[in-house]
């Protein structure tokens, strides 16, 4: 458990227990219980279709439950009330879709929810858009069409819409995914100024890649269960080697999380899409 300098335990930002999540009655999340303390940063792990999206999206109560429970900041799902505080960036989205949206304005509705009911956006809008602009590094092309932009670019637009919001947990499902190298280096700073910030944040990654310095803790799903939560997992030979395409996460056989967790052998075999 993570403690505060105070010697307190950290109260949780999220906290699922024994949460089961079933599509069409096959279990896809068979019994996941994690805390997560405010303030850490979390990455979920596991290969292709290993439950990492279907958690995200249980935590956020956007699937139901078949059984268990999830609670944010204290509060169970059903309760909580406090949206504001959560920001989401979804996966695999663009941030314009068919409408022909200017990145400002993109960002801008990140503020809707915390504006007060039908009053018009004020200054304090205009500056949390403009700083999560700056946060993201797209401060320059505000005025762009998001249709204009890299994916690496757009991903990044709505990383910003979710801290035009001010939240203090985020929830990222795969931030990297599909990333030119420059949009990875701005997220990685983005994700080390939140952290430095005291936010909490859980995302979905499929290599820690260059997250590797921001990340505290990896929990690691195989087949919808958890099969690693502890120290993330270190590239180490072969992967380590210059020249390797990509960074599978691997046991570090020194860390005692690996040494506890069910099957060290096959604690994490990641799969990258149409990079193996
Ligand atoms: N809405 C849905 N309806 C039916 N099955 C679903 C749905 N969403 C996900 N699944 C299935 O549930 C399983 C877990 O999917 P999920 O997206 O949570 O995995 P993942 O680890 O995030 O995978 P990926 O890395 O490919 O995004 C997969 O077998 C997937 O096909």
């Amino acid at each position: 458990m993570s403690v505060q300098s105070s010697g307190a335990p950290a109260p949780l930002a999220f906290q699922t227990v024994d949460a089961r999540v079933a599509y069409d009655g096959d279990l896809v999340l068979d019994g996941v219980s994690v805390d997560i303390p405010a303030g850490q940063t979390v990455a979920v792990l596991g290969a292709n279709g290993s439950g990492k999206s279907t958690l995200m999206r249980a935590m956020l109560g956007i699937v139901p439950l078949a059984s268990g429970e999830i609670r944010l900041h204290g509060t169970p799902l059903r309760r909580f009330r406090d949206w504001r505080r959560i920001g989401y960036v979804p996966q695999r989205l663009t941030a314009g879709g068919g409408v022909p949206a200017t990145v400002r304005e993109v960002v801008s509705s990140g503020r809707v929810a915390a504006r007060r009911r039908l009053s018009l956006p004020g200054r304090a809008d205009r500056v949390a858009v403009d700083e999560a602009l700056e946060a993201v590094g797209l401060a320059d092309r505000a005025g762009a069409s998001v249709r204009e932009l890299s994916g690496g670019q757009q991903q990044r637009v709505l990383i910003a819409r979710a801290l035009a919001g001010r939240p203090d947990t985020f929830v990222m499902d795969e931030p990297m995914a599909g990333v030119d190298a420059e949009s990875q280096g701005a997220l990685a700073r983005s994700l080390s100024r939140l952290r430095a910030s005291g936010s909490t944040v859980v995302l979905v990654l499929h290599e820690l890649g260059p997250l590797e310095d921001v990340i505290e803790r990896a929990v690691v799903l195989e087949g919808g269960r958890v099969v690693h939560d502890g120290i993330p997992p270190k590239p180490s030979g072969e992967c380590a080697r210059p020249g390797h395409e990509h960074q599978h996460p691997h046991p570090d056989p020194n860390a005692p999380e690996a040494a506890e967790s069910q099957s060290p052998a096959d604690l994490i075999r990641l799969e990258v899409p149409g990079r193996d």
